[in-house]
């Protein structure tokens, strides 16, 4: 008997695991799942460049595995197994995708990259499901992907050999094994485990589920709360195993990318049609913006600051102490209970840990100056989406460009918002790729500090220079660790575009060059190169426009936020390594970071001709 009811409904179906990893053997089958083992001889050998992300290079191989052993079964007796699985984890680090090492050398080689540093594991995942059309082989492929981020303690040369003799990195991707010894190596990991070992399990069975979801009495069940539709888990399923599937449906996407087993149209005996699978995706994105209003509210009414660090409140000592109805504080506060980001006990509601860490206002992590700043300044932005879309990029704030040293508020209000976001991506934009060789650094644009004091503290002989507008400068003590920036940071005020530019081995733009347009993205990077020395680095990061349609779910709010905003434009990776070339940069290295959000590029300042 599964666990999960959507496991159960490949228990009629003939599975077969395309794979040789004893890892994944072992995930699946404690998952409850029956199936054969079927390893693959597709070799590995895709040409990793000519993917647009390492995602994608890992979903492919997973396909090709699957697709490899569904074809030699079905040659060999002309009868395809229902359901075909593969799966292929790799590594990432500095814009690098580590697979298993070939040799003790090559372990070597790859731990070392990721001694001290974060790094990404992706598993990508096909479930292929086949059947017999016209004597032919006919499949029906559905992917994705799952990221976790890892980091590796500092680890000692005679460590890491003491490991590589132990044996264990030789079947594994980049060269650990997070179950066994490996995982002394690691100080964290954020995401799926399983992902890490080969096989994301949960992702897997939302798939099912996706691709399972039987219409039915469970529809019903789903429209819990009229304005926030309940959270979509595949524990949801739990009492309706048996119910509704049809398991010799044919496999067909459906909207809001949900799939469903086909529904069967009229019964042979002329009775009522079924009704259409409930597109209870679809719903949740309509629904979508009550959701991120609620929690706009509850932020800006401090909820989660009043519910911080004390024992369970009821509705009404919330409303007293935000000064709001009992009845409207019980209706708020229990939408951020479906939106998972309270808990309600017997003794009233408390925050869960992601609303104390990022939802309160103080805190190293908070995101409560990000939220004020959507809900006052993004969101009216976005009302008027449709303009931009119509006219084009910049249209929608009808040429108003806010200047965010206006008001001594909304100057604190951006920086805090930026400041939340920086903190949450500085250590990894930071470890990416190995700045030791650079003493010295200028932050242009570097706002509250929060990349700079990363820079240093992972760089020791690093000495940074955060560059921004007076204006800014002015309000960064409040944001300093301990109320006073190291010693080894210093704060310069000046404009990039007309300053001369403080002396620096390396340049860093941070979520700078999308908020210009062409022109001056060129003179900021003409004079920047001009000022770089020979063998000198700039170092962007920046969210880009991925026109890979796989991505565009992941980057889709930064793909609209680049539309409608005032002033620059989005621009692909491709775009600004050619930036980067044209101002004489050379050997780009690029990486992504924070799941992909946050792409980077490093280019060395090659020697004028
Ligand atoms: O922490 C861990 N990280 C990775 C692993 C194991 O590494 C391999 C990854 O290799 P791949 O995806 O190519 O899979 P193979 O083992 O070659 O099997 P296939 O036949 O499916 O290609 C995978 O086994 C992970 O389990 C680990 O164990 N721990």
């Amino acid at each position: 008997m599964a666990l999960s009811p959507v496991i159960g409904k490949l228990l009629h179906k003939r599975v077969v695991l395309a794979s040789a990893s004893p890892r994944r053997r072992e995930i699946l089958s404690q998952a409850g799942l029956r199936f054969e083992v079927v390893p693959s001889r597709f070799k590995e050998t895709l040409d990793k460049a000519s993917f647009p992300a390492p995602y994608a290079y890992a979903m492919e191989t997973a396909k090709q595995k699957a697709l490899e052993v569904a074809a030699r079964m079905y040659q060999k007796d002309l009868r395809a197994p229902d359901v075909v699985i593969g799966a292929d984890t790799i590594v990432t680090v500095g814009g690098l995708i580590l697979e298993k090492p070939v040799d003790k050398q090559d372990a070597y080689r790859m731990l070392s990259m990721l001694n001290g540093k974060e790094h990404s594991v992706f598993t990508g995942v096909a479930i292929i499901h086949c059947c017999s059309k016209g004597g032919q082989l006919d499949t029906d492929v559905c992917q994705f992907h799952e990221e976790t981020t890892v980091r590796f303690s500092r680890l000692s040369e005679e460590l890491l050999w003491e490991y590589i003799d132990s044996g264990e990195p030789m079947d594994k991707a980049g060269g650990y094994g997070i179950q066994a010894l490996g995982g002394m190596l690691v100080e964290y990991v954020h995401g799926d485990f399983l992902n890490v070992v080969g096989f994301p399990l949960n992702h897997f069975c939302k798939k099912l589920v996706e691709l399972y979801y039987p219409p039915g009495r469970h529809d019903v069940r789903r429209v819990k709360h009229d304005s926030i539709p309940a959270v979509d888990t595949f524990e949801d399923l739990s009492d309706v195993e048996g119910g509704g599937s049809d398991p010799a449906g044919g496999i067909k996407g459906g909207p809001g990318g949900q799939a469903a087993v086909g529904t069967r149209g009229a019964e042979a005996n002329g009775a009522v049609e079924s009704p259409p699978p409930f597109p209870a995706d679809l719903l949740g994105l309509i629904d979508g913006f009550k959701a991120s209003k609620a929690l706009f509210t509850a932020c800006k009414l401090k909820v989660f600051d009043v519910l911080k660090d004390e024992a369970p409140l009821k509705a009404a000592e919330v409303a007293g102490r935000i000064d709001a109805s009992v009845c409207g504080t019980g209706r708020l506060l229990d939408a951020c209970v479906a939106l998972g980001l309270l808990e309600k006990t017997d003794g009233g509601y408390r925050n869960t840990e992601v609303a104390s860490r990022h939802l309160a206002s103080d805190g190293e992590y908070s995101l409560h100056g990000l939220v004020t700043r959507h809900d006052d300044h993004t969101w009216e932005l976005f009302t008027r989406l449709e303009v931009a879309v119509r006219q084009g990029p910049n249209a929608a704030a009808g040429g108003k460009v806010e200047d965010p040293a206006q008001s001594q508020q909304t100057t604190l209000q951006f920086m805090r918002a930026m400041h939340g976001l920086s903190k949450l991506t500085a250590r990894r934009v930071a470890t990416a790729f190995d700045l030791s060789r650079f003493t010295s650094a200028c932050d242009l644009g570097g706002c509250t500090g929060a990349l700079a004091h990363e820079l240093a503290h992972e760089y020791p002989r690093m000495r940074v220079t955060v560059f921004d507008l007076p204006d800014v400068l002015e309000h960064v003590a409040c944001f300093q660790p301990g109320g006073r920036p190291s010693e080894r940071i210093s704060f310069v005020p000046g404009d990039f575009f007309k300053d001369s530019l403080p002396e620096a081995e390396l340049y860093v733009l941070s979520r700078i060059l999308h908020d210009w347009p062409d022109d001056q993205v060129h003179a900021l990077l003409g004079r920047l190169s001009g000022r770089c020395k020979p063998g000198g680095g700039v170092l962007v990061a920046e969210e880009t426009v991925d026109e890979d349609p796989a991505a565009a779910r992941s980057n889709l709010a930064a793909a609209l936020s680049l539309l409608v905003r005032p002033r620059g434009r989005g621009r692909s990776g491709a775009e600004y390594r050619d930036l980067l070339e044209q101002h004489g940069f050379r050997d780009v290295q690029v990486a992504a970071v924070a799941g992909g959000a946050l792409h980077l590029l490093l280019g060395t300042r090659a020697s004028p001709p």
